[in-house]
Parts: structure tokens; C-alpha cells; sequence
């Protein structure tokens, strides 16, 4: 149910005709404006090739499937060209002639009182109305369309790329997110008449969102001719960053593609080095300096590089993963562009900004000892090209005197998207299109607005609850990696100095308990509630060497349990992962579902445990059930009896934990050994 768009110069008698076709169109998706890019696409090749005025005949073929019956309409539109006419009108003309000639069908009307509804909550309508998708739907990555295109136009190699890494079905949001990502590439060279929309996709934790825009990034990009910073990808935290640096190294093999991350985890200089050349030779001769094609940035490191590394430019952008100073970085090559064009050193800079950005460059020089670095220069920011990205991509040049508004796809992500009118507002969406991976609420398929905030959670993960005092918290959880099958655990505790805490428990407990029970930490062969349990807490004071380490150790079973506060709450995808527990349980709904969405990936199985304190129970059940969630997460009583095997060495470890805290690390028994081996 995924428009598949065709279009081309067909022979009629002694006419030529602009065929485009558009096959199963989902209702949802907004065929005028496909259509309607299409032909302005037409029409501006034309203009740009500076054909005579002429008469552009596009014929319109809609074929909709249904379960039941086929049936094809045709209607053909003929669109007179006026030389010189200014974008604006022709569109206007085409919109009427289309509008009229173009049957529609089945878009949902909204009654009145479903519009005031929505107007009173304050939902946006695109929101209230998402494109929806089944999340178990899956199709083969090499199966052929009717006519034996490869499906969804991604090039063979990308999908032999897919194959040889183990992908062999397209999950339920790359079904989605990949054709409307790809149908707007050809958008490249209209960007001044009709950019493509905004999307904002709501899926849940592991169900291959980056894959979702991955793909159809590196399929249009790789055909670029330079190398220019054309999308961004601003995720939360470092190891987020490097996650998806290697899922796009892993995709670009065998393109010409270059991936850069920027994180603060490198020096500021070599992020600079690594980010944009420095032959000046090369910004003339090029027209810019960008090393890269791919950036992937942490926020704060972001802001820091775009307001005092020269050449750092965001104007090529294509596709961004949102942000606010993103939006403003890229407005402002707009404005740059618009007061200095005629300099002609082929840089530019604002000079309106040029006072705030000095002093907070000074500043950021400073904090970054960068005074001797002579990779700065004075004017900040400098743009490193002077045409825009459609040149580069083997279209036809753009005259530089037209200045055009540069367009950017903002590609919004996320388990938990906002429903939130204000935040939506913040974002500046253009044309926006939501599409929700989850199945039809029942609000939707009484063809109503979905008015209730719903997060899906992965079908094949299992929720419990345990209500408990909070002295018996720990115990309950070395009951659970003792008597559950468990074998990979990530246990979320409110702060890192609780992490700390816990994890030093564990290690006191497992010491004294295997001294009761003669156990071992080696002994691979026995089931895990045979053997001592290992555990580490995993934390941001911890170096990036020492995470990897660690990260290293639990994927190879070697560690059984991470500690850790939400440092890796987010996006982590950690395969090995079967076990989450909310030692300390969230407070939001938001990071419940962030946290145990690091089990339960890809389809696989996995649980996850919240220790609820007894005070907590209220407020807890209250957060689920407004996320119309409570009847998912089951109550589980753990008999005191059961507890009792465990006191003894229970008691022995608080006493050493107890130790610990007051006399210091040295004198307490290298319980770390177990890992750092
Ligand atoms: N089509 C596919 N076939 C098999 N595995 C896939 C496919 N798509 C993605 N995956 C794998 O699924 C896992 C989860 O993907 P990803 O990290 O993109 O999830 P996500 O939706 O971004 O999750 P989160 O919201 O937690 O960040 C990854 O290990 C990824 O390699």
C-alpha cells in the first residue's frame, strides 16, 4: 500500500508524453502533492534546459488496487508552460488543473465535531491522523513489484549490501519509511518549487528505525558526484553516535560515501581535521571543503563546531535528524547568503551574527585552547561553497545570483514521538506526514481521531511487576538472576552512585555466597542459576576504552548484569540483551519505554522486571494506566521463604558494602577481578 512512482517520456503518434504513474496509493499519503512535484519537476527541467515556450502534455495514469476488485482510472491533464512564468503561478495553474481532473477517494473527511476535538486538545491534524503500519509486517528485501522492479528502488548493490549483513526482510517501519524517503529524491533539482515534507515516525524500541532512514540516505546519496556535508544525524549520547556510525560504515561499503561522528570523545582540533579540509585550493576549485557526506553529532559538540569551525557549514543539508540550532544554522546560510553574495573570496559570513558568534567563539577558543591553532580564522561562520547541493548531484547547475532558500527533509525518530502542540509547533515542519507502527487504536477503526497518547511496546517482550520494600529490593533481584533463567541483564537504577552502590552489592554477595555454595565463576557449562553472577556497573565516569571493555565483556557473556543509571536507557541496541530490571523505577513513561525496549529487539524475546516500592505502586500504576498500559505489566509475588536461602550471604555483603563505603576501595577484596581479567 505504498505509492511506487513511474514516470517517463513515452511516444504518442508525434507527441511526446510525461507519463507518471502511480500505483497502489495509500490513501493517506497526499497523491496530489506527489504528483504535483512531479510535473513542477518537469516543468522546471524544462525551464532550466531553456526550452521555448511549448505545450507539456503529462498523462496521468492512477491505478488503485483493492482486495476485492482492480480497477484503473485514467485521466490526462494537459498543462500549458509559459516561458518565464514565475514558479508560483505555474503551480498555482497546475494545482486548479489537477486538483480538478485528479479523482480523489477515500481520504478520511473529518465530521465537525471530530475537528473540534481535535482543535480543543490542541492536536495537530496530521498527528490525529497518522499513516499507520502493522508492526509484524515484514516483506523479503529482494522481492520484485509486479512490473520486476526491485522493490521500493533501492539499487542492487545496497540491497546485496542488506543480504550479505544478514538482512533478508524489510521490518515493518522500513516498509514504510523507505519508499517516502525514496520517492522524494528526485525531488533534488525542485527544491525552490516543492520540497519534499517533513516525516516524523513513531515506531517502537527495536524495530530497525535507523535502518529506516539509513538506506534511503546513502541510496540517493551515493550518487552524488562531491563531497558535501548533505545529512546530519544528532543523536542523545556518544555511544548512540558511535552505534550508528558503524550501522552507516557498514552500509556505505562499496559507495564513495564518508562518515564523520563529532562527540567531544577526540580532540576539538582533530574533529576539525576530520571534518573539513584545509586547502584553501580546494574550496575554489570544489566549491567547498566538507571531508564528508555523513555527519553524526552529539548536540552540545554540534553547537560548538558550527559556531567556530570555519568552513563548517550546514547549507548542503538534505536530510537532518531535528534540532533547533540545526534549524537556525541552516537559516542562517540562507540570510548569509542573501547580505554577502557578492563577496568574492567565495566565503561568507554574517555579518548580523558576526558579534554574538565572536563572543562565544573567543569563549569556546578559550575553553578549548585552540588560540595556536591555526586552523581558525577571524569571521565566523565561514560557508565553504557558493552553489547549492543541486549542482553536485549531476543536475544542472544552479546560476549562483538565484538565490533559492535551501531545503532540508527533517526526519523525526522516535519510540516515544511528542504529541505535544507546542513542541510539534518548535519543530517548523513543512508539509509534515506522521507514520505510527502500531496497529489501528480502536479509536481509528471507528474512523475517528486518535486522541490518546499510545506507545507501542515489541510484541514479543513480557512486563512484570514486583511490589517490594526497598530493603528487600536487592535481594529480590539476586533472586532473579539466581532462580530466573536469565543470562544478559541490564538493571536501570536511579543514579550513578546507586549503580555504583548495587553493583558493589552483587559483587560482595556473589563472593560470599559462592564461598556457602562452592560455585564458580568459570564454570560455562552450568545454567546461569548454577554459576556466580557477574556484575559491573556501566556508567558515564567511566572512560570510552573502559565502556567498550566492558560492552566487549557482556556481549561475550562474560558479564551477566550491567549496572547502570540511563546512560544507555536510549537507543543502545545490545543483541544479547534477554533481561531489563527497573531496579529504581522511572518515573515517566517516556524512559520506561526507552529502558525496557533494550530487550525485546528485532522480534526477539525478552522480559523485563520493575521493583516497585510499596509507596511507588500507586504512582506507577497510575503511569501506566494512562498510557493505557497497566494490563500488560503482571503483578508477580516473590514469597519471603523464597528470599530465605539468600539472607545469610545477604547479610555478609551489606556488612562488607557497609565497609566499603566508610574505609575506601583498598580495603575491600578485588572483586573487580572477576571482569578485568
Ligand atoms: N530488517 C531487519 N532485519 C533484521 N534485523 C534488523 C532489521 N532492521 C533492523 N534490524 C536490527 O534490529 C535491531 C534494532 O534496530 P534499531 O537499533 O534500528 O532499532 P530502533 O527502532 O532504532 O530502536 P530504539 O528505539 O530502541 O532506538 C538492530 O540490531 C538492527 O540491526
Amino acid at each position: 500500500m505504498f505509492p511506487i512512482i513511474r514516470y517517463g517520456l513515452e511516444q504518442k503518434g508525434d507527441k511526446n508524453i510525461n507519463s507518471i504513474n502511480i500505483d497502489n496509493v495509500d490513501n493517506s499519503i497526499n497523491r496530489e502533492q506527489v504528483l504535483l512535484s512531479k510535473i513542477n519537476e518537469r516543468l522546471a527541467g524544462k525551464r532550466k534546459q531553456r526550452q521555448p515556450a511549448e505545450k507539456v502534455s503529462v498523462e496521468v495514469k492512477l491505478k488503485k488496487q483493492k482486495t476485492e476488485r482492480k480497477y484503473e482510472e485514467r485521466t490526462t491533464v494537459s498543462i500549458e508552460s509559459k516561458r518565464h512564468a514565475s514558479s508560483s503561478s505555474a503551480i498555482e495553474g497546475l494545482n486548479e488543473n489537477i486538483l480538478e481532473a485528479f479523482p480523489r477517494f477515500e481520504i478520511p473527511k473529518k465530521t465537525a465535531a471530530e475537528m473540534a476535538i481535535s482543535k480543543r486538545l490542541g492536536i495537530t491534524d496530521w498527528i490525529a491522523h497518522p499513516i499507520t503500519i502493522d508492526p509484524d509486517k515484514t516483506v523479503p528485501v529482494d522481492k520484485k513489484d509486479n512490473e520486476g522492479d526491485e522493490r521500493f528502488g533501492l539499487s542492487k548493490e545496497l540491497i546485496a549490501r542488506c543480504k550479505a549483513l544478514g538482512i533478508t526482510e524489510f521490518f515493518a517501519v522500513q516498509l514504510a519509511v523507505i519508499p517516502i524517503l525514496l520517492s522524494s529524491r528526485s525531488l533534488l533539482n525542485t527544491h525552490h518549487l516543492s520540497p519534499p515534507g517533513d516525516i516524523c515516525v513513531s515506531a517502537p524500541t527495536g524495530s530497525g528505525k535507523t535502518l529506516a532512514y539509513v538506506l534511503p540516505i546513502i541510496e540517493i546519496l551515493s550518487k552524488r558526484i562531491v563531497t558535501r556535508l548533505r545529512a546530519l544525524v544528532v543523536l542523545p549520547t556518544r555511544d548512540l553516535v558511535t552505534q550508528v556510525k558503524e550501522t552507516f560504515e557498514a552500509f556505505c561499503k562499496g559507495t564513495d560515501l564518508k562518515v564523520g561522528v563529532i562527540t567531544g570523545q577526540a580532540s576539538f582540533a582533530s574533529e576539525q581535521a576530520q571534518i573539513i579540509g584545509n586547502n584553501e585550493n580546494n574550496l575554489r576549485l570544489l566549491g567547498g571543503l566538507s571531508k564528508i557526506d555523513i555527519l553524526i553529532a552529539t548536540p552540545g559538540r554540534l553547537i560548538d563546531h558550527l559556531a567556530i569551525t570555519p568552513h563548517f557549514t550546514l547549507q548542503h543539508l538534505r536530510y537532518q535528524d531535528w534540532l533547533p540550532h540545526v534549524l537556525k544554522a541552516i537559516q542562517s546560510c540562507t540570510q548569509t547568503q542573501k547580505i554577502d553574495n557578492n563577496n568574492d573570496d567565495g566565503a561568507y559570513y554574517n555579518k548580523e551574527n558576526n558579534k554574538n558568534h565572536k563572543e562565544l567563539q573567543s569563549q569556546l577558543i578559550a575553553d578549548y585552547d585552540l588560540s595556536s591553532s591555526d586552523f581558525l580564522s577571524k569571521e565566523i561562520p565561514i560557508h565553504d561553497a557558493v552553489c547549492s547541493a543541486t549542482s553536485v548531484l549531476g543536475l544542472p547547475p544552479t546560476d549562483i545570483s538565484d538565490i533559492q532558500e535551501p531545503f532540508v527533509q527533517k526526519l523525526l525518530f522516535s519510540a516515544t514521538l511528542t504529541r505535544n502542540p507546542a513542541k510539534i509547533a518548535s519543530l517548523q515542519l513543512t508539509n509534515p506526514r506522521y507514520i505510527a507502527v502500531q496497529l489501528p487504536t480502536d479509536d481509528q477503526k471507528q474512523g475517528q481521531l486518535q486522541t490518546e497518547i499510545k506507545y507501542t511496546i515489541p510484541s514479543s517482550l513480557k512486563e512484570y511487576m514486583i511490589i517490594t520494600s526497598s530493603s528487600e529490593k536487592p535481594l529480590v533481584v539476586l533472586h532473579l538472576l539466581h532462580n530466573y533463567h536469565v543470562s544478559a541483564v541490564l538493571c536501570f537504577t536511579k543514579s550513578v552512585e546507586s549503580a555504583h552502590r548495587l553493583s558493589k552489592l552483587i559483587q560482595f554477595f556473589e563472593a560470599s555466597f559462592s564461598n556457602d555454595t562452592g560455585r564458580s565463576s568459570n564454570n560455562d557449562d552450568k545454567d546461569i542459576d548454577e554459576k556466580q553472577i557477574v556484575a559491573t556497573e556501566y556508567s558515564s565516569d567511566l572512560s570510552k576504552k573502559e565502556r567498550i571493555k566492558i560492552l566487549n565483556k557482556f556481549k561475550a557473556g562474560k558479564i551477566h548484569i550491567l549496572i547502570c543509571s540511563d546512560l544507555i536507557a536510549r537507543g543502545i541496541d545490545l543483541d544479547c540483551v534477554d533481561t531489563v530490571i527497573n531496579y529504581d523505577v522511572p518515573l515517566f513513561m517516556k524512559k520506561y519505554v526507552h529502558r525496557v525496549g533494550r530487550t525485546a529487539r528485532a522480534g526477539r524475546a525478552g522480559e523485563a522486571y520493575s521493583l516497585v516500592e510499596t509507596q511507588e505502586a500507586r504512582h506507577f500504576k497510575e503511569m501506566l494506566k494512562k498510557a493505557n498500559h497497566l494490563d500488560k505489566v503482571k503483578k508477580i509475588n516473590i514469597k519471603h521463604e523464597l528470599l530465605a536461602p539468600m539472607e545469610q550471604a545477604y547479610q555478609n555483603s551489606l556488612t562488607s558494602l557497609k565497609d566499603y563505603m566508610t574505609r575506601g576501595k583498598s580495603s575491600v577484596i578485588n572483586y573487580q577481578k572477576s571482569y578485568d581479567e
